[in-house]
């Protein structure tokens, strides 16, 4: 099925850069959105990201592709109120939220069968959210997760096409290795962030001296502590379990850094720092 029509639900940092992307290079393709913020909506018209806002689900019937853009919480509920309409039959609904597990399950409930869900999520983003944030070029480079309900190699290859644009990677996953992943290497980095901020501002409550003496340091490893708290705390919401232990074992390895220091275990605090420069040496 060639795509004529897309449909994006959220049109903030990810979805809009979807949408330019799309644009870009296919400007034949009719973008619809919704979004529940009015000036998104007046933002995308104006700027000509989309061509047209749906007012009314009815009428999404005609889109090929549908992608969810939301916060992941409410990627679920838009998947309950799509079950209740008919769709195109044959087409694609298709998401960019940060866990995928819950999504899957939702999705796996709810969506006809005339329909395929291909669960997705680009390893690409920023701390800033919003219409005005998102660029064309966002995800270039970056890793792109997919993960089909049903394994449809005709419609993966589809959704591949429409954003091509975006110059991605694209990588299959299962749902559970999917979010024990990105558990470690994304939302664990962000509740480690959001606490050293907190406990800073704690630190130096009653105190002169305060963050805005911070430098690179300080900067660089807090710089995920400005996204923003809506979409985490729905990311966490999703990947209880999984957190529950990563952050368990992040507990054990601060352990063992205080008793190094207790014990003035000088070789053990230089294998700490000589292990890690090792890893993040690689990592470009
Ligand atoms: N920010 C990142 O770095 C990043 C990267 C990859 C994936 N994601 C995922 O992408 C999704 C969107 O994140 P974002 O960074 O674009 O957030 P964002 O805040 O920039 O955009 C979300 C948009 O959804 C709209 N929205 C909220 N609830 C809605 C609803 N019920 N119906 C319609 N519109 C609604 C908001 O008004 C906003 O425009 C999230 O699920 C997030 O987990 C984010
Ligand atoms: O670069 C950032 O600011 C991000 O937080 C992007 C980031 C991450 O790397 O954790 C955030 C959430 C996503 O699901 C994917 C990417």
């Amino acid at each position: 099925m060639e795509t004529k029509e897309v449909f994006i639900n959220g049109l903030g940092l990810i979805g809009s850069s979807l949408a330019r992307a799309i644009k870009k290079r296919n400007p034949e393709i009719i973008i619809t959105a919704a979004d529940t913020n009015k000036n998104t909506l007046k933002y995308a018209i104006s700027n000509k990201i989309i061509d047209k806002v749906v007012e009314n689900l009815e009428n999404i019937k005609t889109a090929d592709i549908i992608i969810l853009a939301t916060p992941v919480d409410q990627i679920i509920k838009m998947l309950h109120e799509l079950s209740k309409l008919q769709l195109k039959s044959g087409a694609i609904i298709t998401d960019v939220g940060s866990t995928k597990q819950a999504i899957l399950k939702a999705a796996e409930e709810l969506v006809q069968p005339s329909v395929t869900f291909i669960g997705g999520h680009p390893m690409a983003g920023s701390h800033e959210s919003g219409i005005a944030a998102g660029r064309a070029d966002l995800f270039a480079n970056a890793f792109y997760f997919l993960v089909p309900l049903k394994t449809k190699n005709k419609q993966i290859k589809e959704l591949q096409s429409l954003l091509q644009e975006t110059n991605v990677k694209w990588f299959e996953i299962e749902a559970d290795t999917h979010d024990k992943l990105v558990g470690q290497i994304s939302h664990l980095p962000h509740i480690i962030a959001a606490t050293l901020v907190n406990r800073t501002e704690n630190e130096f409550a009653d105190s002169k001296l305060g963050m805005e003496l911070a430098a690179g340091g300080f900067k660089s490893t807090t710089r995920i502590a400005s996204s923003d708290p809506a979409m985490w705390s729905a990311i966490l919401k999703t990947n209880t379990t999984i957190l529950i232990d990563q952050l368990a074992k992040y507990q054990q390895q601060l352990s063992e850094v205080q008793e190094a220091l207790s014990n003035g275990d000088q070789e053990q605090l230089y294998n700490l720092f000589f292990q890690a420069k090792n890893s993040r040496d690689k990592l470009n």
